[in-house]
Formats: structure tokens, sequence, C-alpha cells
């Protein structure tokens, strides 16, 4: 799994590459550069738009003119725009991009800068070399690059985005954020996201030996990484072999969100599902899914009967007892969901009792409801850490690039997923996906790596065709699909 390492490390991984790799800083910068061209030129951008391209002085200046004369020689019209008063405080490697600009490619202060006259904006200024606030002449910068009403592309970062804080001052507002080798940390948090936009991450080819050389607990997840995190299943497997779920969900009203996380682990390979629901909704469940069984809340259960537990989904805020009932007889770690975390929220004395390894999936909203609001994401995941290790509990704390939190302190940065997943009832979806995968036998952390990133990737199936009109039963129906594209059987 890539590892997030500080923006100040960034130097330090390019020394290490360069010498590890025998090439010099010159052409780690020019495959940077040609990996965001050869993005660029994917992008259906027009071979007549006109591209301004504002480059600083640093490497982040550097990549920006590499890439101008790279497009340049794609046939683009390119305009650079100095934000420097005079070059004779270049990076070395921006001097040796500055003297290679291309003939026919104009280049002017950042003040002669108009607006109408471009097509797009790459903002090259400042990337993670940033130290403290934005200077004076760096915030009219911003502001000139800000007043562009059409699309701005960011080179590593927005320009005055911290990499890995929060940012109290205005910065480039990118509709993509184009980052190289690792997504910087600050470019994961919700309050970002007017500044960083859509985040693209291209390889620039910075072997995974390096990145250990760094200590950072944070980590982002890929495609490649979930085939080692799923089980197999042999030939005589059956249906005990893949796990007798029991998801207690469900009240008057609000059975649709038992049947979602019902559907959705069957879908996701349970063998057995039963739902523990009210007994006068039992029909709903019996009709919309019929490969289900129930059992009724006011009867005797026997909670060790099953592999895993998932809780929550349309629950009702009234099943305190239950909630205690399946502490006291699962010694196995379970999913707490929705109504589950608002009755843990009013009950604090409730976390002692959870299983260790249990898996808690609040929102943001669900995750001020437990433990206080925060006044940035990195405050919240600071306390995230502290409560699972202290608890020994996991955490996923849903959202666009969902936080997948340790109770060994790690914390994993979810790439997959989609703006049209945020609709009623995907959450449920994902109760039901992890609660199958626990009763499969998967780890906690195997679980939620598997669950997670899998809920994203039916989500980007399904948004795919669907687009906004996409509905929570339709990532259930990309869950297959899902499965076949990551060639798990
Ligand atoms: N592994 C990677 O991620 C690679 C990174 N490269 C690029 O290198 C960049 C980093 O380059 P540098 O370290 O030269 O840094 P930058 O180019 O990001 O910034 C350095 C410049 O910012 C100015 N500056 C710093 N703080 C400021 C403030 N508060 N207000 C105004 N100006 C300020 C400095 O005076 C300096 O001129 C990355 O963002 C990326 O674009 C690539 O060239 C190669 C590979
Ligand atoms: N903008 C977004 N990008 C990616 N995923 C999102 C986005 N918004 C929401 N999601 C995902 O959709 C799911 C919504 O869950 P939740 O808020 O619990 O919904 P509900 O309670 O309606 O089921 C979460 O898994 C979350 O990560
Ligand atoms: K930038």
């Amino acid at each position: 799994m890539l590892r997030i390492i500080k923006g100040s490390e960034v130097a330090t991984l390019d020394e290490l590459t360069v010498v590890h790799q025998r090439i010099s800083s010159f052409e780690l910068m020019e495959r940077a550069a040609l990996s965001f061209v050869n993005w660029f030129t994917n992008q259906a951008m027009s071979k007549s738009s006109r591209v301004a391209i504002f480059f600083g002085p640093g490497n982040n200046g550097g990549d920006g003119l590499a890439i101008g004369r790279l497009l340049h020689k794609h046939g683009y019209s390119i305009h650079l725009f100095s934000c420097f008063e005079s070059n004779s405080g270049l990076s070395s490697d921006c001097q040796k991009n500055f003297e290679l600009i291309p003939f026919g490619v104009l280049n002017s202060s950042w003040k002669e800068f108009q607006k109408e006259d471009f097509d797009c904006v790459i903002d090259s200024f400042l990337g993670v070399g940033i130290r403290g606030e934005l200077r004076h002449q760096a915030k009219n910068i911003v502001s000139k690059i800000n007043s562009f009403p059409g699309k701005k592309i960011a080179v590593d970062l927005p320009s005055g985005l911290p990499a890995d804080t929060s940012c109290l001052w205005e910065c480039v507002q990118a509709d993509i954020t184009v980052t190289f080798a690792f997504p910087k940390l600050s470019l994961l948090f919700p309050e970002h996201a007017k500044y960083s936009g859509e985040m693209v991450v291209l390889d620039i080819g910075i072997p995974d030996s390096i990145y250990e050389q760094f200590n950072s607990y944070f980590f982002f997840l890929r495609e490649i990484d979930l085939c080692a995190f799923h089980k197999t299943f042999h030939r005589f497997s059956h249906k005990g072999d893949f796990g007798k779920v029991l998801l207690v969900a469900g009240s008057k009203g609000k059975m649709g969100a038992a049947m979602l996380a019902t559907k959705s682990a069957l879908r996701t390979g349970s063998g057995l599902v039963t739902c523990l629901v009210p007994e006068d909704e039992r029909c709903s469940i019996h009709s919309s899914v019929p490969e289900a069984m129930a059992v009724f809340y006011d009867s005797e259960i026997n909670f060790s009967a099953y592999d895993s537990i998932g809780i929550g989904p349309g629950l009702g805020l009234d099943k305190l007892v239950l909630l205690e009932r399946v502490f006291d007889n699962f010694p196995y770690p379970v999913v707490l969901d929705a109504d589950a975390l608002t009755i843990l929220a009013r009950n604090p004395y409730l976390f002692a009792k959870i299983p260790k390894g249990s898996i808690l999936t609040p929102h943001l909203g669900e995750f001020e409801r437990l433990f206080g609001n925060f006044e940035s994401h990195i405050d919240r995941l600071k306390f995230a850490q502290d409560f699972c290790v202290s608890h020994q509990l996991n955490l996923v704390l849903k959202g666009a690039n969902t936080v997948i939190c340790l109770s060994d302190g790690r914390q994993i940065f979810n790439s997959s997923g989609c703006r049209h997943m945020a609709t009623a009832g995907v959450g449920d979806v994902l109760t039901g996906m992890l609660t199958s995968f626990l009763g499969q036998g998967y780890s906690p952390e195997a679980a939620m790596i598997c669950g997670v990133f899998q809920h994203g990737l039916a989500g980007e199936l399904a948004g795919m065709e669907k687009v906004r009109s996409m509905i929570a039963s339709d990532l259930i129906d990309q869950i297959p699909a899902s499965f076949k594209k990551l060639g798990v059987e």
C-alpha cells in the first residue's frame, strides 16, 4: 500500500529515487512532466486550446516549464506567466527548464495575464515547497489565477495549500489537481474540497522500497492492493464456509435499510443471511429478499450461532437493551452503523463493552455526534487514532476518500468512489458488505480494506451508468462486477 509521506520529505524522496535509479533530478522532473502531459492529452482538450501556465521559481515551476515545452511539442498554444521578479533565484532544475523554453512559447509576467485570452490555466506556481502563510505578492498571484473562470488544473498541489495541514488562507481553487507519486495529505481533507477539486495521482516510477524508508501511519489504498487481502475458496466449499451472518436492522418505516444491508451481504458472498427485524415487518424482507431468513426482536436469539453481526441500519433509537444483549453474548468483532452509533453516542459507557476489533462506520455527522466537533480533519483523524488504539476498535470514517482507522494506529485513505454515492442507503450497503466479509472469515482489517474499496468501486461502476440518478440498489447491482474487475471469483 502506498505510504503518504510529509510534503517536507518529498525532497528526500526525490534524492533517494535519483540515487537508486541512477538518474538526474532533471530526468525525474521530466518524468513527472511527461506523465502530466500524457494525462492532459487524454482529456479530450482540443489542440486549439489556449493554455496559460503560471510558474514559480521552485521545482513546481520547473514542472510547469517542462509541461509547457512538451505541450507545445504536441501542438498546444502555450503562454507562460512567471510568478517572480527576477530569475536569479530559480531552483537549478527550474533554471534548466527556463533555458529550454522553446521558440514560439510566449513568456510574460503574471501581471500581464488576461483571462479572456485562455481556455485553460495550469497552476505550477507553488507545490510542496510552501512554508508558512502565503506572502503578500503570492496572495495577489493566487487571486489572479482564481479570477480565471475556466478550467484550472493544479500541478502537484493547488498553489498556497500546505501539503499536510489545514489551510487558513485563500489558495488556488483548482478544478483538478494532478499530483505526483502519492496524494499529498491535505488533498484528502474535506475542508479543502474547493481548492483541490478532482484529484488525479500520477505514478512517476518511485519504487515502494523507497517509501518504506519513511515513517508514516497514513496510507493510500488502490486497486492493486486488493487481491492480497481477499480469501480464496476451494472446489468443495459449502455455504457454511461463506459465513452465517446476522443483520440487526430495520424498524417500522425504515425497513428499506434492512433490505439494502441484507441484499448487499448476499451479493458480497455470504452463505446464509438472517435479519433480526420486528415481527410485524417480516413480510417486507421475505418478499424483497427471498434468499434471507428472519428472526424477530422479541424472540430468544442465540447470537453466538453467527459468524458475524452487523447492527444499526434503520434500527431505531430504542434498542439500547438489544445492543447490550449482542455485546454480552457475541465475543467477536461486530459492525456498528447508523442508529447503533447514535445509541452509543447517547450511552458512552457502552464503548467499553463493544467486542474488541469491532468496526464503527460513522459519516462525518455521526462522528461529531459520537466525539464532538473538530476544527480540522487532521485533528479529527488524530482523535480517531487515539480512540481506536485505546479501545482496540476500528473505525471507518465515511465520505469522499473514506478513512479506515485501524486499532494499531494506521489510517488508510480509500481511493475508490464517486460523488453520486452521496445518496440515501449507500451506507447501509457498506454495512452489509463489511458484515459479509467478516462472516467469510476475513480479519477486520481485510474486511474493511476489501469492503470499503469494493463499495467505492461498485459505486463508480453504478455512477458511470446512472450518474446523479444513481440509487443505493444500483450499487448493490454492481457488486458482482466489482468482484470481476478485481479478478476475484
Ligand atoms: N516526487 C515528487 O513529488 C516530485 C516533485 N516535483 C515537484 O517539486 C515540487 C517541490 O518543489 P520545491 O521544493 O522547489 O518547492 P516549490 O516549487 O513548491 O516552492 C518553492 C518556492 O516557494 C516559495 N515559497 C515558499 N513558501 C512560500 C510562502 N509562504 N509564500 C510565498 N512563496 C513561498 C519559495 O520561496 C520557493 O521559491 C513539487 O510540488 C513538485 O511539483 C517534481 O519536480 C519531481 C518529483
Ligand atoms: N462525495 C463522495 N465521494 C465518494 N463517496 C461518497 C461521497 N459521499 C458519500 N460517499 C460514500 O457513500 C456512503 C454514504 O453513507 P451514509 O452517509 O452512511 O449514507 P446512508 O446513511 O444514507 O446509508 C459512504 O460509504 C460514503 O463514503
Ligand atoms: K501548484
